[in-house]
């Protein structure tokens, strides 16, 4: 890059994951002086317990839920002596192994980064000690004092924990604590059917654990599209989960065996473990937040504004610590928005209305833009055009049969305003229809661009062409 904008701006980042390294990098290139104040590691949650984890333990879900399908396909899976396998196993031990070599190499990866671009990276638990002066606590006991012209906040959250349901890290757990299992759950009761409930519950039923999912809301994944929250239940009833629909937890306790997990109207579940999912608070007290005037919300969250300042001047604040997006993506764009801002570099406001998400189920739910609910309250006037996948020839030669392909588009214009993609790597075929959202193509321009011959892709340009011959 080059830019020299703020050569001597000290800059001090408290929290070292995606918000916090992606503002560090801007923050260095534009030449600023970048101290990265972090207690657990580079990376942060999303790197070491969250979002790469859960990911690659998903990779291992998915790559044996293929064999389940392989008789649709002609495949017989047979030992030496032609015998059928009954299943394919996973060996729990090696799998978390893996996954937690992975989170640290790709942690050791984002420091090496940082120190490559002269960022410093100091261990320990920072707190605002007045909006220009950061105060570290290492762990020998000592302290020190860092002087800042810049300070962003970016320390994430924690997973929610309830008096009645404390985790102990054998049996019952939160989603931090899954990685050091050593034996595969017998019958995991996963509670919360949120994202995070949703893909572990359908990792673990991947991997063979009978899994109970306990979901309070009339049906799984209650703030996500509706149509592709039914597939993913569907789905997730034929191949084996139990559903429990209008079901509050109320406590979970350990037996003799396992766990008890008790239900608000007098039912109760027995399972061998419990995986507790029930959202998450952001680490936002004991930071000298009040002290120093930082306003916070009634949950805590740090109250930011579109180029991520809060409530005082020179201190920033970005990622889920803010509550505006609970994304690794968004946690990144929002630090690298507040070091633009902060350094003097272009700027360009946080859009939510392009941030492209997935859900790692299978198939997995893909969205970008306005959704269905804006459509139908009339947040924006738009139309929509939903289509199987059953009948787009590639899934048919691959065996998809749950899944579909969504769009939006503003009336008269056709401008794609959002869309929805249900189907196996969503998160790849979600891409063309982020780039009309962010760039505000037509249907017509969708519809026009060619597409491969038999591909998923092609879907997503038929429901454009259906949505002009609609308009
Ligand atoms: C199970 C799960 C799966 C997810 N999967 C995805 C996904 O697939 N894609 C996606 O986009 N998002 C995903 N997310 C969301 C994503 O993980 C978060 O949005 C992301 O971690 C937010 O980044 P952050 O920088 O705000 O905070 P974090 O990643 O939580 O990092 C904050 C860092 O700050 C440190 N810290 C906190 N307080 C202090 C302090 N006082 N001093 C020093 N350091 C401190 C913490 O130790 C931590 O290292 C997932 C979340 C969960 C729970
Ligand atoms: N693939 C991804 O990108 C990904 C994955 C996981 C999380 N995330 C991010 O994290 C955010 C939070 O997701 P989450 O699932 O961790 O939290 P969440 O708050 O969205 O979901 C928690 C669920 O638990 C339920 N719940 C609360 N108390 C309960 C009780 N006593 N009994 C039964 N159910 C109860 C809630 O009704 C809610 O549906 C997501 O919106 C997303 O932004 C993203």
């Amino acid at each position: 890059m080059g830019a020299v904008n703020a050569p001597d701006t000290s800059v001090v980042i408290v929290g070292g994951g995606p918000g916090g390294y992606e503002a560090a990098l801007v923050a260095a290139h534009l030449g600023a002086k970048v101290t990265v104040v972090d207690r657990d590691g580079v990376g942060g949650a999303a790197v070491l317990t969250d979002c790469v984890p859960s990911k690659t333990l998903i990779s291992t879900a998915d790559f044996m839920s293929q064999f389940e399908t392989a008789s649709d396909l002609g495949v017989h899976l047979e030992d030496d002596e032609g015998d059928e396998v009954a299943d394919s196993v996973a060996q729990l031990p090696a799998v978390n192994k893996r996954i937690r070599a992975l989170a640290a190499a790709q942690s050791r990866d984002i420091a090496g980064r940082l120190a490559t671009d002269g960022v410093t990276i100091l261990d320990g638990t920072g707190r605002l000690a007045s909006a220009s002066q950061v105060e570290v606590a290492h762990a020998d006991g000592s302290t020190s004092t860092l002087d800042a012209d810049v300070v962003l906040l970016a320390t994430g959250a924690t997973p929610r924990v309830m008096p009645s349901a404390q985790p102990d890290g054998e049996r019952i757990l939160t989603w931090q604590q899954i990685y050091e299992l050593t034996d595969l759950p017998e019958h995991l009761v996963v509670v919360g059917s949120g994202v995070t409930g949703a893909e572990l519950a359908q990792a673990y039923l991947g991997l063979g654990s009978r899994v109970t999912l306990v979901s309070s809301r009339d049906r799984v994944l209650p703030g996500e599209d509706a149509d592709a929250a039914t597939v993913i239940e569907d789905v997730f009833r034929k191949r084996g989960m139990e559903v429990l629909g209008q079901s509050r937890m109320e406590s979970v306790t350990r037996t003799a065996s396992g766990v008890l997990v008790k239900l608000v109207d007098g039912r109760e579940v027995e399972g061998s473990h419990a995986l507790l999912a029930v959202g998450s608070v952001p680490q936002t007290s004991g930071l000298g937040l009040e002290e120093a005037g930082v306003r916070l919300a009634e949950s805590g969250h740090i109250q930011v504004d579109r180029v991520s300042r809060t409530s005082v001047r020179g201190v920033y604040a970005a990622g889920d610590c803010t509550g505006v997006l609970p994304l690794a993506s968004v946690a990144a764009m929002q630090g690298r928005i507040a070091m633009a801002h902060a350094l003097g570099d272009a700027v360009a406001p946080l859009n939510l209305h392009s941030v492209s998400a997935n859900i790692f189920t299978d198939p997995e739910i893909a969205t970008v833009g306005y959704s269905q609910k804006d459509v139908d309250e009339g947040t924006v006037d738009a139309t929509a055009v939903m289509l199987p996948l059953a009948t787009n020839p590639r899934a048919k030669m691959q065996g998809i049969t749950d899944g579909f392909v969504k769009l939006f588009a503003r009336r008269g214009v056709g401008t794609v305003v959002g869309g929805v993609v249900v189907a196996p790597r969503a998160s790849e075929l979600i891409y063309p229809v982020t780039l009309a959202v962010q760039h505000s193509l037509t249907v017509d321009q969708l519809a026009g661009t060619f597409t491969v011959y038999p591909s998923l892709s092609g879907s997503i340009a038929e429901a454009a062409r259906q949505l002009h011959a609609r308009d």
